[in-house]
């Protein structure tokens, strides 16, 4: 298969009743893992680089990245996530992501932007996108937490002040309007989650994590593939393992995976997932390194962490359904971009 616009794996899944999960990078062992993960379960792929994941990737990693996508058999989209002006924008383009993220939602300086300059700013991106083959995903609402109001970090920016329930939970209507005016690829919304381990102090009930508000936004923009931010489940034994090899992680719970279905039932089909692969390298990491003290090659425990993404990997892919799908998303000769022929 080879590199894809964003467009062409949601409209498969979207279609299906399935979710990919989008995993982020910002080290090869992270991109390694995915891979393999995605080989061995026939699933589509979204790997994403956040301004902090590029930063410390650096873009040679993503040219290598892109020249290998394109030998896979496999349909993978290269993701830009969270940019947050057009100038990260456009160097995404020209770096040659198949699908960047237009983050109108916050401004710059991490303050909720308005509805008006959000459109407007994505908008732009679109016009933009245009004579690339890239996907363009925006954003409606803001993350973070239904019970402090808190907003979570979002790549280094942490909204100013405390949001309103309003800000908190995408508002169906208004993502009507932001669709009608300005027609993305794919929305990320917001019902509660936000990004990082520390999302809930206890699991989530449906006040805190409000899955039944991604149903009334399904309702209202039936065709736009909806995009859920924040969403790892911070795996409790992930905690555990971290904790009893010398770490310090509190307690803390992430979006649990039942509830991510429940979500793709209602319309979501690209499910963003960072924190997860972090616990998992971390774990694998400091349990090798205490376990062999005498340790000194970074392959031995880069290896162990490479093979603890990948069990996360391949258990999503099957928990979202994503497992399987990779051979029916074909190229066709209609579109120069590959699309599905089932
Ligand atoms: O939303 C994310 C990336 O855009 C990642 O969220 P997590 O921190 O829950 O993994
Ligand atoms: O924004 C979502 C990603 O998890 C980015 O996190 P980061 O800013 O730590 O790279
Ligand atoms: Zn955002
Ligand atoms: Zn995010």
């Amino acid at each position: 298969m080879t590199l894809v616009p964003l467009s062409t794996l949601l409209r498969h899944a979207h279609k299906n009743g399935y979710a990919i999960p989008a995993f982020n990078i910002s080290f090869q062992e992270q991109a390694q893992a995915i891979l393999d993960a995605a080989t061995e379960t026939q699933s589509p792929v979204i790997i994403q680089l956040s301004t902090g994941g590029l930063k410390h990737a650096s873009t040679w990693m993503v040219d290598g990245l892109i020249q290998h996508i394109k030998k896979s058999p496999l349909p993978i989209c290269l993701h830009r996530d969270h940019c947050h002006s057009l100038d990260d924008f456009q160097a995404a383009l020209e770096l040659g992501f198949s699908s960047i993220m237009m983050d109108g939602s916050l401004t710059a300086d991490g303050k909720p932007n308005a509805f008006e300059e959000n459109v407007r700013i994505t908008q732009q991106a679109l016009d933009m996108a245009k004579s690339y083959p890239a996907s363009v995903e925006g954003e409606l609402g803001c993350l973070g937490s239904l019970i402090t109001g808190l907003s979570g970090e979002e790549d280094g920016t942490q909204a100013a002040d405390i949001l309103s329930l309003e800000q908190l939970l995408t508002d169906p209507s208004e993502a009507r309007d932001f669709v009608a005016q300005a027609n993305v690829d794919a929305l990320a919304i917001a019902i509660g989650t936000s990004h990082g381990a520390y999302k809930f102090s206890a699991p989530p009930t449906e006040s805190v994590l409000n899955i039944q508000r991604v149903s009334m936004i399904a309702e209202a923009i039936p065709n736009t593939p909806l995009v859920l931010h924040g969403s790892s489940s911070v795996p409790q034994d992930l905690l555990t393992t971290i904790n009893q090899h010398g770490g310090a992680i509190d307690p803390t719970f992430g979006v649990p995976v039942a509830a991510i279905q429940k979500a793709i039932q209602h319309g979501v089909a690209k499910v963003n997932i960072d924190t997860d692969l972090r616990l998992a390298a971390t774990a694998a990491v400091r349990q090798h390194l205490n376990e062999h003290p005498e340790e000194m090659d970074p392959r031995k425990y880069l290896s162990a962490s490479r093979a603890a993404m990948k069990e996360i990997c391949i258990s999503r892919y099957q928990a979202f359904r994503a497992a399987g799908q990779a051979p029916f998303i074909q190229k066709t000769q209609h579109d120069p971009f590959t699309t599905e022929v089932s």
